[in-house]
């Protein structure tokens, strides 16, 4: 006899028990193991940049993050993993309100910065991009000189007086970059005629051109060979001696090296947020576990 299964066919209502193939099984973890805004590990921090608590955003009907509190500590590399969708890049936007230019999508719970309600309806939101800065995936240069690419921020914000302010900043934001070296003699070259690593990087050097207290970086090494990535890897590590950085990643390797905290994302919850090492080595959740481990991804 065949007891794999059996189940009664309701439409004929007769009784007759049917093999039923075993459903396959599902590849990843079922959302119902997971309890909502339950983080196991370390989410809160003595000395917070951001406090995020109780944070949902939904993109119409739709909650694509599920109540999750978490602290970003000062001067800390935090990295957000986890498998495509899972939320990383919407939970990431929402720490400079990047999500206002989408009409559907709407965030709720308390966000704050250095005790600050980010999403205070009179706050200046130019003014909280200049100190929460964004790199995104595609390194986007203006089609403008390297110089004026580093130069646009300064210049909007009114941070330079005279020529010279303006050329010790463009100046030390390339340092700062990695780039200086490299293009020093072409200041007035176009930028979209740099390598793509050089695109990104310029990218870099014109988001902290504005002194921001945060960098935020969404996969920043996705469209880059691996010596491009290696040197933004570098970059990164002198950076975080600045600045507080968040940056989401799908390699697991670029956040072992990258971060000093790893926080594992699951179809919009939060499972877990240790120390990097930790988390790739003993990681507490048996969810964290199967994903770096490659069981599902
Ligand atoms: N503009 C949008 N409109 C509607 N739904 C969206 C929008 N952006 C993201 N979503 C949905 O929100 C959920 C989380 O997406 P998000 O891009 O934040 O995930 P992710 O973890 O960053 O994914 P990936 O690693 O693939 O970039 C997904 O279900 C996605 O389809």
């Amino acid at each position: 006899m065949n007891t794999m299964n059996p189940t009664v066919t309701s439409e004929t209502g007769a009784g007759v028990v049917e093999d039923k193939v075993a459903p396959v099984k599902e590849e990843r973890p079922a959302e119902a193991e997971l309890e909502e805004g339950v983080t196991v590990g370390t989410p809160y921090s003595d000395d917070p940049k951001f406090k995020l608590r109780n944070v949902e955003v939904f993109y119409g009907e739709s909650r694509a993050i599920k109540n999750i509190s978490l602290d970003i500590a000062r001067n800390e590399v935090i990295a957000f993993i986890g498998p495509s969708g899972c939320g990383k890049s919407t939970f990431l936007r929402c720490l400079n309100r990047m999500n206002d230019s989408i009409d559907i999508c709407k965030v709720k719970g308390s966000l704050q910065l250095d005790d600050n309600d980010i999403y205070d309806p009179s706050r200046d939101v130019v003014e909280l991009r200049a100190r929460v800065g964004m790199v995104f995936q595609k390194p986007n240069p203006f089609p403008k000189s390297i110089y004026d690419n580093v130069a646009y921020g300064p210049r909007i914000h009114g941070l330079a007086n005279r020529k010279s302010d303006l050329d010790d900043i463009v100046e030390n934001s390339l340092r700062k970059a990695g780039l200086w070296n490299e293009v020093k003699d072409r200041l007035d070259a176009t930028a979209t005629g740099m390598s793509g690593g050089q695109q990104q990087r310029l990218c870099i050097a014109r988001t902290i051109a504005v002194s921001p207290e945060v960098v935020l970086m969404d996969e920043p090494c996705s469209a880059l060979d691996p010596i491009a990535t290696a040197k933004v890897e570098e970059l990164i590590a002198e950076l975080s001696e600045s600045y507080t950085i968040v940056i989401v990643t799908h390699s697991m390797q670029q956040a072992a090296r990258v971060s000093h905290r790893t926080a594992y994302f699951h179809l919009g919850h939060l499972v877990e947020v240790n120390e990097t090492n930790k988390v790739f080595t003993s990681p507490e959740h048996n969810m964290t576990e199967s994903y770096i481990t490659g069981r599902f991804g």
